[in-house]
């Protein structure tokens, strides 16, 4: 009776497993279904365009390579392979060409940020920023509010806060490279003794937050004077409690923008469950220390009061079409838009810029000629009516935005209803498209056959601005263009004027490339150098 019972009991196991496997795969197929096919079919004009086949099926090609870091030189490679079209997604199609600029970002197309920049909303409670808002009309209240705190006559006002924050640094470069003289220490290469050994991106990094800080909040961070990368952070605790914790902002807002940058591929149904895997659990931790460090400086801002009119005091003022200021929550997030957007964008790009002129000597020195010769009378950091038209400096800096590009993707927008024909192509409703900045910048039709060399006398002859502005897209262009562009390129001016009048720079490394990790922005990792100063 026992051995009955038993056998039947095995037996319902067996057919019980049979049947839950079976339904098991049932599921699993169509999931498959619902997640790959039919979505392939359902875009069948798409399906003439090459990419990985991976990519035609599912999210996971793209998401896996912006996970790895490099996202900017895999969809490079695939259109080296296929061309100027590439399905990098299933519903997304990477167009390498200039011509597709307009129809993807310009004025009047009705091309929208799609589904992607859900993943760079701050946590609740704080609503979208400027970066982050979707709805046009939104965008367009906000964009109005925000363009008006950088009206060329504000950012004027920016300059001397700007030059101040520059000599700091310089004050700063300058007590090592006194040490090292006095040390006269052997370098990590032969004959570089007594120079300052340190890395570059490091204090690039102190500067730019630094000088974000003074923008926005009237106040830097005091990275520069402590030599240390730590901000405050405010949030509450799992009891409501509120918290003061301080960390490192630059290793979190890093890791805001890997979150964000690759959490934003991956269909919005699967994003809880991403969350799960240790990668991003880790990285939203940072995403919600950010949104702390942005809260923390407003309400020190707003208890203790500024004396002068920063870009928060800009913002407080001002009032939408419907005469209504912005609320204190939406207040902290453009504040934080302004922190993420204005910070290491510049530390990046300035310090490709450091990279680019330590590996090509005769360029440097080329650049150095000039300041030497139109700066005479100049004080440590020049004025910026004094740089803004060098011709080499600013050969310099359009060469090195073109070349390192710190935003390398191809910024992802959705056509409208109606559709849209780029580059002789139709595209229905609801396609995501991108123009990849990182292989338009090397298009050989604009830039010519050298365009993968770092070369910035490119810019000098005559009607290169005019030829090459078509294919130059560092801040991108249109409606959501970069609105801190004149204050980015002040910095950038001021900076790299300042530092390469003073030092003399050599690499650790002079034969390796820059090492460089992509979130949503493509950032260096580190950069070691060894500075003199010049006789
Ligand atoms: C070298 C420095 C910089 C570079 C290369 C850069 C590049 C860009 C790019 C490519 C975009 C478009 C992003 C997209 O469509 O997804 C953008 C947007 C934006 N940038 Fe910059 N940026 C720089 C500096 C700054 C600075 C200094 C600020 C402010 C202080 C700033 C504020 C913004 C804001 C608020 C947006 C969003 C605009 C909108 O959606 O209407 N950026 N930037």
């Amino acid at each position: 009776m026992v051995e009955a019972d038993i056998l039947s009991y095995g037996r319902a196991a067996v057919e019980w497993s049979t049947s839950s496997l079976a339904h098991l795969a049932v599921t699993l197929l169509a999931v498959v279904a619902a997640v790959v096919v039919v979505p392939f079919f359902q875009r069948t004009h798409l399906i003439g365009i090459p990419g990985p086949l991976a990519a035609k099926f599912s999210d996971f090609w793209l998401l896996r390579t912006a996970m790895n870091g490099h996202r900017f030189q895999s969809v490079h490679e695939q259109h080296q392979k296929y061309g100027t079209f590439v399905r990098i997604a299933p519903n997304h199609v990477s167009i390498a060409h200039h011509d597709a600029l307009n129809p993807v970002y310009g004025h009047g197309t009705g091309t929208l940020k799609p589904e992607y920049y859900d993943a760079f909303v701050p946590p609740r409670p704080f609503p979208r920023g400027l970066f982050n808002t979707r709805d046009r009309a939104e965008h367009t209240r906000k964009r109005k509010i925000v363009s008006h705190t950088f009206a060329p006559k504000t950012i004027t006002a920016f300059e001397p806060f700007i030059r101040r924050e520059i000599q700091m640094l310089l004050d700063r470069w300058d007590e090592f490279c006194a040490k090292a003289k006095d040390e006269q220490k052997e370098g990590p290469r032969p004959g570089t003794k007594g120079r300052a050994w340190l890395d570059v991106l490091m204090w690039l990094n102190f500067f730019a937050f630094d000088a974000i800080g003074d923008l926005a909040f009237g106040s830097t961070f005091g990275m520069l004077e402590k030599g240390v990368d730590e901000a405050k952070v405010e949030y509450e605790d799992s009891d409501g409690n509120k918290k003061v914790d301080y960390c490192s902002a630059v290793t979190i807002i890093n890791e805001r923008g890997e979150f964000s940058g690759t959490m934003g591929l991956a269909p919005t149904w699967m994003r809880p469950y991403l969350l799960k895997l240790p990668w991003f659990e880790r990285r939203l931790r940072s995403v919600k220390k950010l949104t702390g460090i942005a809260l923390a400086r407003v309400n020190d801002r707003l208890q203790n009061g500024s004396e002068r009119e920063d870009l928060l005091a800009k913002l407080q003022s001002a009032k939408d079409d419907r005469g209504e200021p912005m609320g204190k929550m939406e207040l902290t997030a453009e504040a934080l838009t302004q922190l993420i957007a204005g910070s290491d964008t510049t530390s990046n790009s300035s310090c490709a810029i450091v990279y680019h002129l330590a590996t090509h000597p005769d360029k440097m020195r080329k650049l150095q000629a000039e300041l030497d010769e139109e700066l005479k009378h100049s004080e440590d950091v020049p004025l910026h009516s004094d740089v803004q038209e060098l011709p080499y400096l600013q050969a310099v800096l359009s060469e090195s935005l073109r070349y390192h590009s710190t935003s390398a993707i191809g910024l992802p927008r959705v056509i409208p209803a109606g559709g849209a024909t780029v580059c002789g192509k139709f595209f229905p409703a609801g396609t995501t498209l991108s123009v990849p900045a990182y292989t338009v910048h090397r298009e050989k039709e604009v830039y010519g056959d050298d365009a993968e060399e770092y070369n910035p006398d490119r810019w000098l002859a005559p009607d290169a601005r005019k030829n090459f502005d078509k294919a130059f897209i560092p801040f991108s262009v249109g409606p959501r263009a970069c609105v801190g562009r004149n204050v980015a390129m002040m910095e950038l001016s001021l900076l790299i004027a300042a530092i390469f009048r003073r030092y003399d720079i050599v690499l650790a490394e002079p034969d390796k490339d820059l090492p460089t990790f992509e979130g949503f922005l493509r950032k260096p990792t580190i950069l070691i150098a060894g500075l003199k100063r010049r006789e």
